[in-house]
């Protein structure tokens, strides 16, 4: 059984009925959190962010966060040349199983940037001097503004020297603009007033209703808010992650309930997957077996050519039968696939006749590749004797020995009549 420490509420300096998650030194293990330990005297409260020491000079519960107003107590802001002594933003942060759990941290996403230079910077506007902390040879400037502190709008001689959060009144200052390019006195009136950090404790476990999830969540990311289209992504998917994260997180109670955005989630990564992968994928292996089908009907004409090539009869291109022919210039006769034409095979003046194929565009070859293998092979006397072919695409021709005495048939009918 676990022992529950007893946790009395405590004054604080001048705050009254101080709880959890709060506590104080004197309170056993267990009450509040460490980075929420106040020390307390008559007068002050104190809290150490980050090691640095700060005044709280107001506590503020909004139900599901808190918010201190700190200023720092280290720091002289009364003399005449105050400089933070802090580097980077103050936060403290725990790990809970394997997780960073920033406890702390500035509401104000604008920070005061105090940088050194080796030489003067002149042509850039962002540079406020501080001259009561500047020598002969060291250049101090102040950057204020959103992103101020930021690498990009670091001169190549400077450094950074010291940054505090720009002050923040309340915790719709997300949107809170401060002045561009303050002068160093602005700057030092704000360090005096302060700022503000809140105690984001858990945002997801403090969360009640989905609509204060999404308040928090949104808070939290526009913190990062950028212009550049690679962020813009980022920033779409993360959006997206975080209303989910917020709906799944809001479920309470009623199980069946419950059930209902995990289902909405899975269909929208199944439309995702199926938009993105599914269909696309669909259409690729759709055109790569159409393409295949073709494919193979011209390979095996070509297989076929390429090997006839070897055996037999010769292969043309189209141009060389239209130089054979003079562009079809004499035509001998026509037969029932085609117009025959006389040519002459340079070199030696080898005569031919060439019987130019008009096939059906959508047979498959088959009738010429039976012509060109049966009469292709053929070497006899009696049998005209193919020459040569021509296959372009769908151009096709044969081209044979040429017979001056021209085609038997006319033998045959004319002895006929004669013998009748
Ligand atoms: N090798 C050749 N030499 C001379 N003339 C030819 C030759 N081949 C064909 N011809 C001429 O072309 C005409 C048409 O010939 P083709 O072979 O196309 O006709 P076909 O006998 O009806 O055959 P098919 O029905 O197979 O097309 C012939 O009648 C002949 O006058």
């Amino acid at each position: 059984q676990h022992h529950q420490p007893y946790c009395p509420s405590f004054s604080c300096g001048p705050f009254r009925n101080i709880s959890s998650p709060f506590r104080q030194a004197s309170d056993p293990p267990g009450c509040g959190y460490p980075s929420y330990e106040l020390v307390c005297s008559d007068t002050k409260a104190t809290i150490h962010i980050d090691n640095v020491t700060y005044h709280v000079s107001a506590i503020n519960d909004s139900g599901s966060y808190f918010w201190l107003w700190v200023v720092d107590a280290d720091m002289d802001l009364y003399s005449s040349c105050p400089l933070p002594r802090w580097n980077r933003p103050p936060y403290s942060f725990r790990v809970v199983n394997d997780e960073m759990e920033v406890e702390l941290d500035p509401l104000s996403r604008r920070q005061t940037c105090f940088l050194k230079c080796s030489r003067e910077v002149k042509d850039n506007g962002m540079y406020m001097p501080v001259a009561c902390l500047s020598s002969n040879d060291t250049y101090v400037y102040v950057l204020t503004g959103y992103g101020s502190c930021s690498m990009e709008y670091l001169e190549p001689s400077c450094g950074y020297l010291a940054m505090t959060p720009w002050p923040c009144h309340s915790p719709s200052c997300w949107d809170y603009e401060p002045l561009e390019n303050a002068s160093y006195v602005d700057v030092v009136k704000s360090m005096r007033i302060g700022f503000a950090v809140q105690f984001p404790f858990r945002y997801d476990r403090m969360s009640r209703s989905i609509k204060e999830c999404l308040i928090l969540q949104f808070r939290f990311l526009s913190r990062f808010y950028s212009e550049d289209a690679i962020s813009c992504v980022l920033q779409i998917i993360v959006v997206d992650g975080n209303f989910w994260r917020c709906l799944l997180d809001s479920r309470v109670g009623d199980d069946a309930l419950s059930v209902v955005p995990f289902v909405f989630l899975s269909v929208k990564w199944l439309a995702v997957l199926c938009r993105f992968v599914l269909a696309p994928l669909a259409v690729l292996i759709l055109l790569a077996h159409k393409y295949w089908k073709t494919r193979i009907t011209i390979d095996a004409v070509e297989k076929f050519l390429r090997m006839q090539q070897m055996l037999g009869p010769m292969r043309y291109a189209y141009t060389d039968i239209t130089t054979i022919t003079s562009h079809f210039r004499d035509k001998l006769g026509q037969g029932g696939y085609g117009s025959v034409f006389k040519g002459v095979i340079l070199p030696g003046k080898v005569h031919v006749a060439v019987k130019m194929l008009e096939g059906n565009p959508n047979c498959n070859g088959e009738d010429f590749i039976n012509e060109v293998s049966t009469i292709g092979r053929i070497h006899h006397v009696n049998v005209v004797r193919l020459m040569g072919f021509c296959s372009e695409e769908m151009r096709r021709a044969l081209v044979y020995e040429y017979m001056p005495q021209g085609s038997l048939d006319k033998y045959i009918f004319l002895a006929k009549k004669s013998f009748s």
